[in-house]
């Protein structure tokens, strides 16, 4: 099969002819450049008008010159997400070809496509999915017939806080390489103890923020903080949250491969940082060559040829595109239903993990029988240091985690909520001795009355004005005693924090939520427990507000 694939979502006017016999891809694609400043939607528009007849006439003439007159068997478009102006142009485009070449049209979704050319390229079966382009930023995962985002910004995509930082200081777009190319510059002049600019790092569970960071960068400029200074400590940051996320994805699934995508992912130190985090977790790593990664109608044609195989076409009338279109929303045809990124995690593994040690996203967690106190068993957590990251980041991390899950632990615990008890505390070894809790996570022995239970501890929880911050179904333990009910016990305080915030609480149950979606076989009962238990206990409010965030969805 030969598909012709268009792409326009924003900034780049390509056309592509993917032959799947050979797996050759042949991509032209002319490029918007702005004259000052970032995109504008409608100098963008206009170049699409201009631009995708030329690409499409330029692939399709090399198609028929080598193939003849048939050489294209569907036509594949990018259907969103973007901005409407473009789409309209494409999907104009998509729409007249397919009709005069009369072979079948392909409505496909950009960010899909953005993971999908590298686990095509790979040849992995089920890997955690970091996608980090211009307008978007997120963790997915297949699970259950469907993309599971399993974690995204909160806010700006993660180019385009890049970019709005070298805006203020007068770049023109795109900004990511100058930023890339003043970073490894002051990185090679800088002694390699330098302080970093102080940025705030935002991680929530497998989300995460970027709108502070570009804020803060721009203030530094305006400082007079040396301009390579701001780039490297912007790049250590913004990248190092990626990377944390993306172990966390793998931790939370039991995942053993990861790939990446998007724009971003042209950049050197953030595929570095990538590489040496899954390889120090034994995990393999896959980024494509950079044709794949920025916009480009290739990765529009390969999805397409999967699409069009598994019967996936649409008839023009229902071809209409969507700016809003989320990688979620797609019903997955081309993949095998039943595999899952979550392998052997949350489907009945009911084993008692005995005195095995453990090793988290964090940190390893050895179990120890103390000598005195009758046998008891004591989890000793180490947060490891990242060689990933920077090491006054690493260190400044490690420290304030450590700090908080102490106190926090015990705080949570005095408020009526189960959490291990805290027997030892070493800040600088960034080791905590606790009380060794449950048989197993949660995440391998789901039920609606455990479910439940979170949800009241939870809402006891934020009642005495404290957020978890990352409670997945890998942070609950679980104990089955013979002759009682079954108790979930919270663990993992590191990310938890002081506020009283409905949004911050909101978040917490959304956390939970997509931990339980993207792992269980059937999350709308264990869901539905989940807030009835959180409901007796809690504020309706915060239920309200979790409605509210689910509805924002990034492109909706
Ligand atoms: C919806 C669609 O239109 C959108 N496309 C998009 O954002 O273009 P993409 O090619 O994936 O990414 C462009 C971004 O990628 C950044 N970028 C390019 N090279 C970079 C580098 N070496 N380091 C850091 N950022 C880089 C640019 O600064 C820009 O923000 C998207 O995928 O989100
Ligand atoms: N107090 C405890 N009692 C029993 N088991 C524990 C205890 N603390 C941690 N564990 C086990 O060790 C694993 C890792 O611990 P924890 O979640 O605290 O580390 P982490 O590195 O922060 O993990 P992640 O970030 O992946 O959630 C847990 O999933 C759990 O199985
Ligand atoms: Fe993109």
């Amino acid at each position: 099969m030969r598909v012709l694939g268009i792409e326009g979502t924003a900034w780049c006017a390509s056309a592509a002819l993917y032959d799947a016999e050979t797996d050759a891809v042949l991509i032209e694609s002319d490029p918007y450049e702005p004259d000052s400043g970032g995109i504008h939607p409608r100098e963008a528009a206009e170049h699409m008008s201009e631009a995708i007849p030329e690409v499409v006439d330029a692939v399709l003439t090399a198609a028929e010159a080598e193939h003849g007159p048939d050489a294209i068997d569907a036509v594949a478009f990018s259907k969103g997400p973007g901005l409407g102006p473009c789409l309209r142009t494409v999907g104009t485009a998509a729409r007249a070809l397919a009709g005069t070449l009369d072979v079948p049209l392909v409505g496909v979704n950009h960010m899909v496509a953005h993971l999908e050319i590298g686990r095509h390229q790979s040849g992995f079966e089920n890997p955690v999915c970091l996608n980090a382009s211009g307008a978007n930023a997120h963790l997915l995962g297949y699970h259950d017939g469907r993309y599971r985002v399993l974690g995204e910004t909160m806010d700006a995509g993660v180019g385009n806080a890049i970019d709005k930082f070298t805006r203020h200081v007068g770049w023109d777009h795109p900004g990511g390489p100058k930023v890339e190319a003043a970073a490894a510059e002051a990185a090679a002049e800088r002694d390699a103890n330098g302080e970093l600019v102080d940025l705030p790092y935002v991680v929530k569970g497998m989300d995460f923020s970027f709108s502070g960071i570009s804020s803060a960068a721009n203030d530094a400029s305006d400082d007079e903080v040396l301009i390579g200074e701001i780039c490297f400590s912007l790049q250590e940051h913004v990248f190092a949250m990626l990377t944390e996320v993306s172990e966390r994805a793998l931790s939370l699934t039991g995942a053993d491969e990861l790939v990446l995508g998007g724009g971003v992912a042209q950049n050197d130190r953030l595929r570095e940082m990538l590489a040496t985090m899954c390889a120090a977790r034994g995990a393999d790593f896959h980024a494509p060559e950079s044709r794949f990664l920025r916009d480009n109608a290739g990765m529009i044609a390969v999805l397409g040829a999967k699409m069009a195989a598994a019967g996936d076409t649409v008839p023009i009338a229902d071809s209409a595109i969507d700016p809003k279109f989320r990688p979620d929303q797609v019903p997955v045809r081309w993949r095998d239903g039943d595999a899952s990124v979550a392998r052997g995690r949350g489907d009945g593994e009911r084993g008692d993990d005995g005195d095995a040690d453990r090793r988290g996203a964090e940190a390893t967690v050895e179990i120890a029988t103390a000598e005195s106190g009758g046998g008891a068993r004591h989890a000793i957590k180490r947060r490891v240091s990242k060689r990933y990251r920077h090491p006054e980041l690493d260190r400044a991390l490690r420290r304030d985690r450590t700090v908080a899950e102490a106190r926090l632990t015990s705080e949570a615990r005095q408020a009526g909520v189960p959490t291990p008890l805290v027997y030892d505390v070493d800040v600088p070894a960034g080791t905590l001795t606790l009380q060794h809790v449950g048989d197993r996570d949660l995440a391998a022995d789901l039920d609606g009355r455990l479910t439940a239970a979170v949800g009241r501890h939870l809402a006891r929880l934020h009642g005495a004005g404290i957020v978890h911050g990352d409670p997945t179904t890998r942070n609950v333990r679980v104990e089955r005693p013979e002759d009682g009910d079954a108790r979930a016990t919270l663990i993992d305080f590191g990310l938890a924090y002081h506020t009283g915030h409905v949004e911050d609480h909101a978040m917490d149950l959304h956390v939970f939520e997509g931990s339980i979606r993207a792992t269980a076989t059937a999350p709308g009962s264990l869901i539905e427990a989940f807030e009835a238990g959180y409901a007796e206990v809690g504020d309706g409010d915060v239920l309200d507000r979790l409605r509210e965030v689910e509805g924002r969805g990034r492109y909706r």
